[in-house]
């Protein structure tokens, strides 16, 4: 079908809800509103009258409240005055942002039919719906981030728990992905994927957990769209992503066995389809991510390394913000994708560690990134193309880009496979460039129905029509003179205006002299505008030649779409090339300029950290002249699994806690890390308990927040695992805190066997390590000089002599008075304390757990080769065991807190069996 022809393609309605039909009552335009709005009765509908879009009724009272825009009653229908409210089509987009930020889908009906056609309002059919997770508009999308719909199934797995599916795809970028999880899991996949919208059953029968929807789905605030339940249909997902992704069998992409994800997926692709009305062309890759694979890194652990986001939630400073100084939006999203989805496998890592060594030894860096700056968004490009949404600037962008790539090929050096590879991509068919070159204007115009878009020469109906339009000038000069010479008048104009078309223009002083010929058309204050049957044959050629030029630079344009939408894959792939390589010079130009080392890997477990140093932290004292930042070696491996860190508050524990975790982080993606050296064995997830405001949202008490997150940590972490305890149980009173933190740090070291950096104030715990023998004392350096601290920040072996709170006190500026009744309350205390307290025995294990109380980890325990570790005491065993079996994402808030009473007396227990 030729594109012309093609009839502006509507979007079929949602098949949830019943339509009701009777709108007899209705004025005819109400009615056709009415009927509009009951096929998307959950979607703001824009109703376009003229040169505005309106919204009515209950639409109209939203938009008010979210847009602030006025709302008016106008006239009556069905005997109610009809309440309403508009915006300009010209402000459509401003307005469709906003909406969109604030999580609403539009439909956008549009007038289709042709005015005074038929009797009654011109026909007006939804032509796109625009959803948070469907955007494609570039003015609606962040230019250096996915944004992604999801689609979520549920399921029972083979244990009768519950499982899903998950299937995401952003549309801007034609990417499409597979996974499924436990319910466990589901809060970090939420918090990898960062979707804006997530379809979900509305059919409620279909949702585990009797018909509720999990927690992490609400907590992450994200918009939820209801889809029919049957459309969440195993089969039909697996047929569509057949279809889509134009293979015979899944297995050839690694997504076999997936049933819930394709469940998912069929939900996923129809509601996609559905908001764009045609089919996802350039939705042509799959990735299937399985979570086994990838490093698991816990929301906790995405907010406390401030990841991609600060605690408080803003976008810098943060790990992303400082590794990326990538020059295109698609390397951004990407570097974003690598951090988010590390693997364990280092393969790829390896890979990349490779190119960059080429990169920085050749310094190529800076060439390639100098190439890059003028890219164009190639990946949303072929998107845009797809959905043949795609704006004439958008592909005059994608000619130059084409045009740039000799050039960018010439400075990608040789030397590593990953670098061949890219080289190798930045070539695609020439035949698109050279489609471009010949169809496109130099400098097109910014909206096709402009016109001058199409370049001339390309065919010459269109020259021909233009020449008319171009001679029109010409034509018009003669006439004038023509004209003056005729009648006399000396001043007498040939003007053209786009209201009133061409006209003659006589002041009024000449109008004796006008002849009859002429006839009147517009009377000014001090002119008048004739038009004469000459001018008027002329105008009419003139304007059908504008608008006939218009109609063949639109069908010529969508002839050049048709002509590229067979290259769509190439383009797709030539967008991830692009985006990789300037992910790459990215990291090579930030290891360079921040003197950063590329990390080992080796097989054995371990984790050695020469001279490291917080990324973040460092840039932040670098810019505001703070001092230098102090670099602090770490060594943990299979015989120094624990460090126990103490020191004054503001010495530096977290800092130094959290660069080892980013260091590991930022080696597993391939980095170069902020080290002189560092070596790392197999890490299959980085756990992080740091204190942080209460989960106010969640309404959890801190004490609640910091067991639950300890908890889930005991349960999920291995000896593969990077676990990062700072100050746990600070949370509650002395004691509760103090053998809460001893019997947790005691699990970790016995059971989980994790790399445990493990900050703690309670000096007690500096005993630990005499207690067992994977564990060491460090601690960070500080010095009194006179009543003043100073920190050293530098991690020294040992436990710290004090605590310095009241000094620390002190610089925050505390008053005299309460200075000194704190340090003599300190004195007394300390006093007490060597007066000789009975030596509490926090770390003894418990002989042996009560038989319910025996769960899995205990059994891998004592299947573990014989250890020297003392055994803990009952009532401590059962505290820890208790711990054990809590699972927080299975409890109820009511359950948790009778849980929580019930650790409480359990840890009473153990406190009177050490003090009888
Ligand atoms: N290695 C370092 N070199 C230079 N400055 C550092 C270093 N480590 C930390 N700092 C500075 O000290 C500040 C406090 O560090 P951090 O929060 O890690 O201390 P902390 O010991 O965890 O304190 P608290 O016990 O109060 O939580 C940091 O914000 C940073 O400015």
């Amino acid at each position: 079908m030729s594109a012309d022809s093609r009839p502006p393609s509507a979007v079929s309605p949602p098949a949830t809800g019943a339509v009701t039909t009777d709108f007899s009552g209705h004025t005819p335009m109400m009615a056709q509103y009415l009927r509009i709005k009951a096929e998307f009765p959950d979607t703001l509908v824009l109703y376009r009258m003229g040169d505005f879009y309106e919204v009515f009724y209950e639409d109209a009272r939203s938009a008010h409240r979210l847009l602030d825009i006025t709302l008016t009653t106008r006239g009556q229908s069905n005997g109610e005055p009809v309440v309403m409210a508009g915006v300009p089509v010209h402000a459509l987009e401003s307005y469709l942002a906003k909406l969109i930020r604030l999580g609403v889908s539009v439909a956008i009906a549009e007038q289709v039919g042709e005015v005074g056609a038929a009797k009654g309002p011109v026909e007006r059919k939804v032509v796109r719906v625009v959803t948070p997770g469907t955007v494609t508009d570039t003015e609606l999308l962040a230019e250096r981030e996915e944004n992604r719909l999801l689609a979520l199934a549920p399921a029972k797995g083979t244990g009768g728990q519950a499982v899903y599916g998950l299937a995401w795809l952003a549309l801007a970028s034609g990417q499409l992905g597979l996974t499924e999880c436990s319910a466990a899991e589901l809060p970090a996949w939420l918090a990898r994927l960062r979707p804006a919208e997530v379809l979900v059953s509305a059919d409620r029968d279909a949702e585990s957990d009797g018909g509720k929807l999990p927690a992490a789905l609400l907590n992450a605030g994200v918009p939820l769209t209801r889809r029919p339940g049957w459309q969440f249909d195993t089969a039909l997902g697996a047929r569509k992503l057949r279809e889509q992704l134009k293979v015979a069998h899944l297995a050839g992409v690694n997504a076999q066995d997936l049933d819930h994800a394709h469940a998912a997926a069929a939900a996923l692709l129809s509601f996609a389809e559905h908001t764009q009305g045609r089919a996802l062309a350039h939705v042509n890759r799959l990735v299937v991510e399985r979570a086994s694979e990838l490093l698991e890194l816990p929301p906790a652990t995405h907010r406390n390394l401030e990841l991609t986001e600060t605690l408080r939630g803003e976008r810098a400073p943060t790990l992303l913000s400082l590794l990326d100084s990538c020059h295109t939006g698609m390397g951004s999203r990407l570097l974003r994708e690598w951090l988010t989805h590390p693997k364990r496998d280092r393969r790829d890592a390896r890979e990349r560690l490779a190119a960059l060594a080429v990169l920085i030894e050749a310094r190529a860096a800076e060439p390639l990134r100098d190439a890059l700056r003028e890219v164009s968004d190639v990946q949303r490009i072929a998107a845009r193309l797809a959905l043949r949404q795609i704006r004439p600037r958008e592909l005059a962008g994608l000619r130059e880009t084409l045009q740039r790539l000799p050039a960018l090929r010439a400075v990608v050096p040789d030397g590593a496979p990953l670098l061949a590879a890219l080289h190798e991509a930045l070539q695609p068919d020439a035949a698109i460039a050279a489609q471009l070159a010949a169809a496109i204007a130099e400098e097109p115009a910014v909206l096709l129905r402009d016109g001058g878009v199409i370049a001339p020469g390309l065919d010459a109906d269109l020259d021909e029509l233009r020449a008319i339009s171009t001679n029109c000038d010409a034509f018009l000069i003669d006439l004038e003179v023509r004209e003056r010479a005729a009648t006399g008048i000396g001043n007498l104009r040939v003007q053209f205006n786009k209201v009133h078309g061409f006209y003659i223009e006589v002041t009024q002083g000449q109008i004796d002299k006008v002849p009859t010929r002429y006839q009147r058309r517009q009377t000014l204050k001090n002119a008048e505008r004739y038009i004469t049957p000459e001018l008027k044959a002329f105008e009419d050629k003139a304007l059908s030649a504008q608008e006939r030029a218009l109609a063949r630079e639109k069908w010529l344009y969508e002839q050049l779409l048709d002509q590229l939408m067979p290259h769509l894959v190439a383009l797709s792939e030539l967008g991830r090339a692009l985006a990789t390589l300037d992910v790459l010079a990215a990291l090579a130009e930030r290891s360079t300029t921040l003197g950063w080392c590329a990390p080992e890997f080796v097989t054995h477990p371990c984790i050695e950290i020469t001279q490291g140093r917080h990324p973040v932290v460092e840039a932040r004292l670098a810019q505001t002249g703070g001092g230098n930042f102090i670099a602090n070696d770490c060594r943990l491996d299979s015989s120094r699994r624990m460090l126990v860190v103490t020191g004054p508050n503001m010495g530096g524990k977290s800092t130094f806690m959290r660069q080892v975790a980013v260091i590991a982080l930022l080696a597993a993606i391939g980095s170069h890390v902020p080290a002189s050296r560092c070596r790392l064995g197999p890490i299959d997830a980085i756990h992080t308990r740091i204190g942080a405001a209460d989960d106010l949202a969640n309404a959890q008490s801190t004490f609640m927040l910091e067991m639950t997150e300890a908890s889930a940590i005991l349960h999920a972490a291995t000896e593969h695992s990077l676990v990062l305890m700072d100050e746990i149980g600070r949370g509650t009173s002395t004691f509760d805190g103090l053998a809460l933190a001893g019997a947790i740090a005691s699990h970790l070291h016995d059971r989980n066997r994790s790399f445990t950096l493990f900050a703690t104030h309670y000096f007690e715990l500096t005993e630990f390590p005499t207690r067992h023998r994977h564990a060491l004392n460090c601690h960070v350096s500080a010095v009194e000089s006179g009543e003043d601290i100073v920190f050293l920040h530098a991690i020294e072996a040992g436990p710290a002599s004090r605590s310095y709170g009241v000094q620390v006190a002190r610089l925050a500026g505390m008053p005299g008075a309460v200075l000194r009744q704190a340090r003599a309350a300190l004195e007394q205390l300390e006093s007490q304390q060597q007066a000789g307290e009975a030596q509490i025995d926090l770390f003894t294990a418990p002989v042996a757990a009560a038989p319910d109380e025996v769960d899995d980890i205990d059994e891998d325990v004592d299947a573990a080769p014989a250890r020297s570790d003392p055994p803990l005491d009952p009532p401590l065993a059962r505290l820890l065991a208790a711990l054990d079996q809590t699972d927080p994402d299975q409890m109820s808030p009511r359950e948790a807190l009778a849980r929580l009473y019930e650790l409480r007396q359990l840890r009473a227990d153990a406190r009177a069996t050490t003090h009888p």
